[in-house]
């Protein structure tokens, strides 16, 4: 029997399989004239017994649709040997989601970069449907492609449009398509429960789809189950019907069991605390039956752009040696103040006490108060922004959710349940190596965080010190010009302000050694001897960093090394009969398993985790030591700032008096090559100028006195004469 099939350009291998559905089977094919390699949708007997415009319906919708997030339509072509018509495709290698998630690498949900490509491809894909006025009808996992492109991104594509066909949004439709686990209430009442014959149907249970697939991908398992599975039927419709708004999982798990509830997504799942919140509302609002409550399709589109819109920022928190990330919409109203706000929900630290760096510098020296969110430096997640709790010295670790448990195999060679139990050890393996991934970063980031602290505490104090000494310069310069100054006056005439001035400039000197020698002391301690540093080398020389043991290296083997073992019982349980050889191996398999599952328990409980909760606590002693000279530089740098004040303030007096005195100095030389003779008292009495040639205005001095005794004498001289004329003095010249 040949394998071998063709159609006019393209031929295919029936041994190729990429799947199998409902309608048919999909192969691996190539195009006769280029090579190039494609998918082949052939079609199976059942799906002949279709009327024919149904079975044209997918061909003509494919003709319709032409978007990156749609799988390609390449040619529809008939069979050679008179199969009937096959649909020939662009070949998404990647395979289809539902395989994706079959993975056990994905037994808790994709990871969330993974997580967040489908969601944006799965919407932008829906959305040409929708401008397009197609219903899927058969939206799930199963559906949804992964396409990689020649640049090595990823793009997931809608495919299967065996059960579309056009239909408005307010349109209504009879016929039942789609798959059980995936389908809208209603259309399951009628379908499954075989319940209300006439009802009729809109584009809206696309929605719902939706909803379960984005769940599913979310977490790895279905947000609605009853127990026992897809046979339980009635529970099912119950658990979907009953489920209050808001409610996105239920949950039986016993028989007749009572249904768990969930309002929020599962701790397993690999999303993060910030993303979860903006992706539970999303699943709630599609997984929603009720007419009034259930979203529009627009509804749908804009709040999932307003996600995909969010700016994303890293952040690690070094009091709970954990990453967090903050999403918020990055238009101008969001500013510091928010952006505060949101970690405080998130850590609990509250926004005075963020002591928030970028780099080794203070965020708020970065950005200012009233900066857009959009306008924060670029973060990722090994270049975080750092965050320590100023009020809070302690270092805490989130505590772990139970390690899920290693199968261990029963006794004797059973090919169908040693698969899924092998299958099981590699779910948990992945597991164990996601967390000693998570606690390598932590250990990388705890490192950093200090790095950062330290380096900022540095420059802090060096700022102070080099501050302080040019204070100090200032200082000395005012107390030479208060100290000359006073000598001035008190050799000639008292002048209270003077005095007053210059004991305060006097005064400063002692004031300001108490901040100086802190300064000093400071940074002799932890800039020139790196007292930090060397304080945490020291503390954690003992410690066996996760990051430099090449704990995930050792994790990323372990793991590969499980997964080969799953895939050889794999090929046994395609076998079947093993000969006895192969029993012996399948047995030795068994047993690697068995180990490896033991090693990579052992690097995460008994390695990797210990380490970090010896660096923790060592980073909690370091960090008590770190923060308390964070605050002292904070006092420091309070006094520095006060006492400033105060210099420049006596200074700025200083120099007042000085162009004052200058003034009345310029004045009198003035009034006396003016030739006049009469100086005002006002003059006398004000400040001299305190300049190089003071012996000039003494003489300036002496002469004024005698040109005031002159004129004194003159007027009493005159005054006599008057009175003795009877005339006044006015009409008489000089
Ligand atoms: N373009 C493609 N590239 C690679 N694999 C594909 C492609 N299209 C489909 N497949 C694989 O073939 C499987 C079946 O394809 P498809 O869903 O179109 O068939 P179906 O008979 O309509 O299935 P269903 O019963 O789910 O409706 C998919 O789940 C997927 O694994």
């Amino acid at each position: 029997m040949s394998f071998l099939r063709g159609s006019l350009n393209y031929v295919w291998c029936t041994t190729s399989v990429l799947g199998k559905g409902a309608t048919g089977a999909v192969f691996q094919g190539v195009n006769k004239h280029n090579g190039e390699p494609v998918a082949v949708k052939t079609f199976n007997q059942l799906s002949h017994m279709r009327p024919y415009e149904v079975q044209m319906r997918e061909f003509e919708v494919l003709r319709k649709v032409k978007h990156d997030n749609i799988v390609k339509l390449l040619a529809i072509e008939d069979d050679q040997e008179g199969r009937g018509k096959v649909i020939v495709m662009e070949l998404c290698t990647g395979g289809s989601l539902f395989n994706i998630l079959d993975d056990p690498e994905n037994t808790y949900g994709l990871p969330q970069h993974e997580f967040f490509l489908v969601l944006e491809h799965l919407t932008a894909g829906m959305k040409h449907l929708r401008d397009n006025n197609l219903v899927h009808r058969d939206l799930k996992p199963g559906n949804i492609m992964k396409f990689l492109s020649e640049e090595g991104l990823t793009i997931y594509k809608l495919t299967d449009f065996g059960a579309a066909r056009e239909l408005e949004e307010n349109q209504q439709f009879m016929s039942l398509y789609g798959t059980e686990e995936y389908l809208h209430p209603d259309m399951y009442e009628r379908a499954v429960l075989r319940k209300s014959v006439n009802r009729s149907f809109t584009a809206n249970v696309d929605l719902w789809s939706i909803g379960v697939t984005l769940y599913h991908v979310a977490t790895g398992n279905l947000p609605f189950r009853p127990f026992g599975g897809r046979k339980n039927k009635e529970v099912m419709h119950h658990i979907t019907t009953k489920k209050l708004p808001g409610v996105i999982a239920g949950i039986q798990l016993t028989e007749n069991g009572p249904i768990e509830w969930a309002r929020n997504l599962p701790d397993h799942c690999q999303l993060s605390t910030g993303l979860k919140q903006l992706v539970t509302p999303l699943l709630a609002g599609l997984l929603e039956e009720n007419q009034k409550r259930m979203w529009s399709f627009d509804r749908f589109f804009n709040e999932v752009l307003n996600i995909l819109n969010k700016k994303t920022v890293h952040i690690f928190y070094i009091n709970r040696a954990s990453s967090i990330e903050i999403f918020m919409e990055s238009d101008d109203a969001n500013t510091l103040f928010h952006f505060k706000e949101h970690i405080s929900l998130q850590t609990e630290v509250n926004p005075d006490s963020q002591l928030l760096l970028y780099g080794e510098e203070h965020l708020e020296d970065l950005v200012a108060p009233n900066t857009s969110i959009k306008g924060y430096p670029e973060t990722a997640i090994f270049n975080p922004i750092m965050l320590f709790s100023i009020e809070n010295n302690n270092v805490c670790l989130q505590n772990d959710q139970e390690l899920p448990k290693f199968p261990s195999f029963p006794v004797g060679v059973s090919v169908e349940n040693d698969a899924s139990m092998a299958k099981l050890a590699c779910s948990v393996g992945h597991e164990c190596k996601r967390r000693i991934i998570n606690y390598t970063k932590m250990d990388t980031l705890i490192n950093s965080g200090i790095e950062k602290l330290i380096g900022l505490l540095k420059t802090t104090l060096n700022k102070l010190l080099q501050k302080s000494r040019y204070f100090e310069d200032i200082r000395s310069t005012i107390y030479e010009l208060a100290d000359t100054l006073e000598t001035l006056v008190s050799a000639d005439i008292c002048h209270d302000e003077v005095k007053q001035i210059c004991m305060e400039v006097k005064s400063l000197k002692e004031d300001f050694s108490r901040i100086l020698e802190p300064i000093q002391q400071l940074n002799n301690r932890f800039c020139v001897e790196d007292i930090l540093t060397r304080e945490w080398k020291t503390s954690s020389r003992d410690i066996k960093s996760p990051s430099k043991h090449y704990s995930n290296e050792k994790s990323k083997h372990l793991v590969e090394r499980l997964r080969d073992s799953w895939q050889h019982l794999l090929r046994d349980r395609a076998t079947r009969s093993l000969t006895y050889n192969d029993e012996q191996f399948h047995a030795l398999e068994k047993i690697k398993i068995a180990e490896t599952g033991k090693r990579i328990k052992a690097l995460l409980n008994d390695i990797v985790k210990p380490a970090i909760i010896m660096e923790a606590e060592c980073l909690a002693d370091w960090y008590k030591m770190a923060q308390t000279i964070y605050l002292q530089a904070q006092i420091l740098e309070k006094d520095l700032s006060s006492y400033e004040e105060t210099l420049f303030e006596l200074r700025d007096r200083l120099i007042r008096m000085k162009e004052e005195m200058k003034r009345d100095n310029t004045e009198m030389k003035k009034n006396i090559s003016c030739g006049f003779k009469e100086p005002s008292i006002s003059m006398l009495k004000k400040r001299i100028e305190i300049s190089s040639d003071v012996k000039n205005m003494l003489e300036f001095q002496k002469e004024i006195r005698s040109i005031l005794q002159e004129n004194e004498d003159l007027i009493k001289m005159l005054q006599n004469v008057a009175f003795d004329d009877g005339n006044s003095i006015e009409n008489s010249h000089l």
